[in-house]
């Protein structure tokens, strides 16, 4: 049986919504989805007309709709942002070559200007070189430290006033996860023993 949207009652509902464990169609998950974000813009005061604002954009899915939904309420509601793109090229072959196409085809869908820096730029070192320095397990440890710096570099030379990113929260429950995994030896009272 074909089950109906929880909202408009009239289209098949496609997903259900993880936060609301609503099952909705396609159109009133767009409704509701960039609605949402429009209302945590403005409830929080984020920006003021005429910021600068770079996306993070990684050519991932995440932060490829996040380019989408900028652009798309800032013509909408008018907030006046003077938006652009802000890559990182860490250097990783066959992996980030590939997602910055998706950037660069951004870029020209969206009609955004696009600044990328690169690790060999920066710290000339690529995610490669480092590789064979370090080996695969702890890169990831030399990757995030050094793309959140670049970011911030990148910034800089964009003279923007804030960088937005694709976290989600996903991401956010990641990052608590992994928090308490290394907290937990430290301040466990069996340590003590
Ligand atoms: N190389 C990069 N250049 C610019 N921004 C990046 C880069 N890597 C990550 N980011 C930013 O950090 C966010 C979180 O990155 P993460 O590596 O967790 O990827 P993700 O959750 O898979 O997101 P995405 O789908 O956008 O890649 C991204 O959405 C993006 O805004």
């Amino acid at each position: 049986m074909v089950k109906l949207c929880g909202i408009c009652e009239n289209e098949r509902a496609i997903l259900k919504r993880p936060k609301t464990a609503q099952q909705i169609c396609k159109t009133c998950f767009y409704h509701v989805f960039e609605t949402e974000i429009h209302h945590t813009i403005i409830d929080n005061n984020l920006f003021k007309r005429g910021d600068r604002v770079a996306i993070a954009a990684s050519g991932g899915k995440d932060s490829t709709v996040l380019a989408h939904i900028m652009k798309t309420l800032n013509e909408r509601h008018n907030y006046g942002l003077d938006l652009s793109l802000l890559s990182v090229d860490e250097g990783i072959t066959g992996y980030r070559d590939d997602s910055l196409e998706t950037v660069k085809r951004n870029q020209q869908q969206y009609e955004l200007p696009l600044k990328i820096v690169s690790y060999q730029e920066l710290y000339n070192w690529s995610m490669d070189d480092i590789v064979k320095e370090v080996g695969l397990k702890n890169n990831c440890t030399f990757c995030g430290v050094f793309r959140r710096q670049a970011l911030d570099r990148g910034a800089v030379m964009l003279g923007v006033d804030h960088i937005v990113t694709g976290h989600n929260a996903d991401d956010i429950a990641e990052t608590v996860l992994m928090n308490s995994k290394c907290r937990l030896p430290r301040y466990s009272p069996l340590e003590a023993l």
